[in-house]
């Protein structure tokens, strides 16, 4: 990639930005009805550590597979929750509601890179949870997210 075009971590404004969205976004959660039970019993760093792994994968710095395990761990937290696309769906409405509260960019080569992966992200989520013993965490390397399609960050007309 060409080295002015910035990382959809730096795109997003970077760990502090991903914290805020994370922090937001699992309050919600937890007052929902329908999601809210199967994360009764999340750790109190549960929302950074996903904001950790979000901003790994957007092209920030390795804390995830430094410091809390890596794409294992991420995987086998999953292993038996047998989460329903009920439940995956309103994970996603939940988290596109909380992009917008924090003023996630709203660009429209942001939001598809950001919602290419969650859609990507929660489906791998959805079949890990219920596929039990038979899944495998070591082949499934940590996932690097780029701009996809449209090819980089947003410009206004007049900058084109
Ligand atoms: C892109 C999609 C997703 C990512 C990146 C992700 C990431 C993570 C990470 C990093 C953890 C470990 C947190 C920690 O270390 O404390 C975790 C745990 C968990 N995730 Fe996800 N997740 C995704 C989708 C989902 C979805 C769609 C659901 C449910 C509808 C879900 C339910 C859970 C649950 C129940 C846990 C364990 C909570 C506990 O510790 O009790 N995840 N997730």
């Amino acid at each position: 990639m060409n080295e002015d075009v910035p990382t959809l971590f730096e795109w997003a404004g970077g760990t502090e930005a991903l914290n805020r969205l994370t922090h937001t976004f699992y309050g919600k959660v937890s007052r929902d009805a329908i999601v809210g039970p199967v994360f009764k019993n999340m750790s109190p760093d549960h929302s950074a550590h996903v904001a950790a792994f979000i901003g790994e994968v957007f092209g920030g710095p390795k804390t995830y597979s430094e410091e809390h395990g890596g794409h294992r761990e991420m995987v086998m937290h999953h292993l038996g929750k047998h989460l329903s696309e009920e439940q995956r769906r309103r994970w996603i409405n939940l988290l596109t509601d909380a992009a917008d509260e924090v003023g996630l960019p709203d660009d429209p080569e942001f939001r598809s890179a950001f919602t290419a992966y969650v859609e990507w992200g929660s489906r791998l989520a959805r079949m890990n949870s219920n596929l039990g013993e038979t899944c495998d965490p070591e082949t499934e390397p940590m996932p690097a997210w780029g701009w996809g399609v449209p090819g980089g960050p947003y410009k206004p007309p007049s900058a084109k």
